[in-house]
């Protein structure tokens, strides 16, 4: 098992990441003082709940745990005020209390969703993520929890951090391919931000990162937590230093946003818009080098790289200013100056992003 580290002060938290885990979930419950007095409620959706809420829910029951469940669709549309409300009713009438934790067991839908009711039931309870998509490696991480408004991504949410991470690596391998593909785009995202080793390490095992190989996953998976890590417990709650997790974000937000939430998936329309950001480096003199490594990392994980010609271009600039990356009037987006290193630009030109939307969809 390897194992890191938030560093929030009394809001600290571990991360575990290992095979198997999942078969003694209830001990990470106790050593953690999650409350056996209180009911807990688990939240999965419905793909997820077949597969792994049995075994965790006798794990937890075996040791004196009270567990409910609730049990949402699967896909972005589920990250709604009404599966807000949903969960409220659901944990009212299975009696959490103060004392109670919310558990997310399932991708960054889930953990979203289940993340900001915790926030927000009784004024905050304690949250607990268990991850089991890859794309969850970046979204179990940090604390950022949200549910969407049809106008904007993610507008609706909080900062409520976990009192653990449990990734147990095993669950990833009922994923289907498109979203193992889409959980690499923030892999790789990581490396674009921070690590230009890391993207080079990515672009000669993507072969083995989509067919799975656990030895390359468990490493990719452990450096992109890795990653997050040391940026959330530099600035917790987006002052600075996080808004580089947003690289690609600008777009791609706005792209699931126009795409009604349900075309693309997250981690493509990142990708996507991980490649308009390159270009935006360039247009701000960063070396062509910068998009052909940035395309070739992409793309070598299967990932898209350009916006289907019929989204209107129009309402994805639209939806750009929805955003909470709009601000003071002006776009704000995270530029590459070369591979590892990005910085945050105000004031972008909104004809640039234009142009660039434009190009992303005529070269597809
Ligand atoms: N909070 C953050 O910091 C943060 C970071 C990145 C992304 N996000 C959010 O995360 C969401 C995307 O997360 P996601 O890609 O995990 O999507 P997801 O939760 O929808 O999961 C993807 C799909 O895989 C299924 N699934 C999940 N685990 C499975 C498993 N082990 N086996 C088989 N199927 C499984 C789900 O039912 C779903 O159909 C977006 O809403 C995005 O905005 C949040
Ligand atoms: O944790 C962060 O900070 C991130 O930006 C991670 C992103 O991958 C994630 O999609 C996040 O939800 C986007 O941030 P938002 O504040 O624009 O919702
Ligand atoms: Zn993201």
């Amino acid at each position: 098992m390897r194992q890191l580290h938030v560093e929030l002060g009394e809001r600290s938290y571990p991360i575990y990441i290992g095979e198997g885990l999942l078969n003694e979930v209830s001990s990470y419950f106790a050593t953690h003082g999650i409350s056996k007095k209180s009911p807990l409620m688990i939240v999965t959706d419905e793909k997820v709940a077949p597969l792994y809420l049995d075994a965790v829910t006798a794990s937890l029951t075996a040791d004196g745990y009270s567990v409910v469940s609730a049990v949402v669709a699967s896909g972005e549309q589920s990250k709604s005020l009404a599966n807000l409300e949903l969960l409220v009713t659901k944990a009212l009438e299975g009696g959490l209390d103060r004392k109670s934790a919310i558990v997310a067991l399932g991708g960054g839908v889930v953990g979203d969703l289940a993340g900001f009711a915790a926030a927000s039931y009784m004024r905050g309870v304690k949250f607990v993520q268990i991850p089991t998509t890859i794309l969850a490696h970046d979204s179990s991480v940090g604390g950022k929890v949200a549910v969407n408004h049809p106008l904007a991504k993610n507008i609706i949410g909080a900062f409520h951090q976990p009192e653990f991470v449990l990734y147990d690596l095993a669950t990833l391998q009922s994923l289907p391919e498109r979203e193992v593909k889409a959980g690499l785009s923030e892999v790789v995202k990581h490396g674009l931000i921070w690590d230009n080793a890391f993207v080079d390490w990515c672009i000669e095992h993507a072969g083995d990162l989509v067919a799975m190989k656990p030895d390359a996953l468990g490493y990719a998976l452990y450096k992109g937590c890795g990653v997050k890590a040391q940026v959330v417990s530099q600035d917790e709650k987006e002052n600075s230093l996080r808004a580089i997790l947003n690289l690609g974000h600008t777009i791609g937000h706005a792209l699931e946003a126009v795409a009604g939430y349900n075309e693309l998936l997250h981690g493509e329309a990142i990708s996507i818009g991980m490649i308009g950001s390159a270009k935006l480096g360039v247009r701000y003199g960063a070396s062509q080098e910068l998009l052909r490594i940035t395309t070739l990392a992409l793309e070598s994980c299967g990932l898209p790289t350009r916006i289907p010609a019929h989204y209107d271009t129009e309402e994805i600039v639209a939806a750009m200013m929805h955003d909470k990356k709009f601000s003071e009037g002006t776009v704000v987006f995270v530029v590459p100056t070369e591979i590892g290193k990005v910085e945050i630009k105000p004031d972008v030109p909104v004809q640039w992003i234009r142009e660039i939307i434009e190009e992303l969809k005529q070269e597809g």
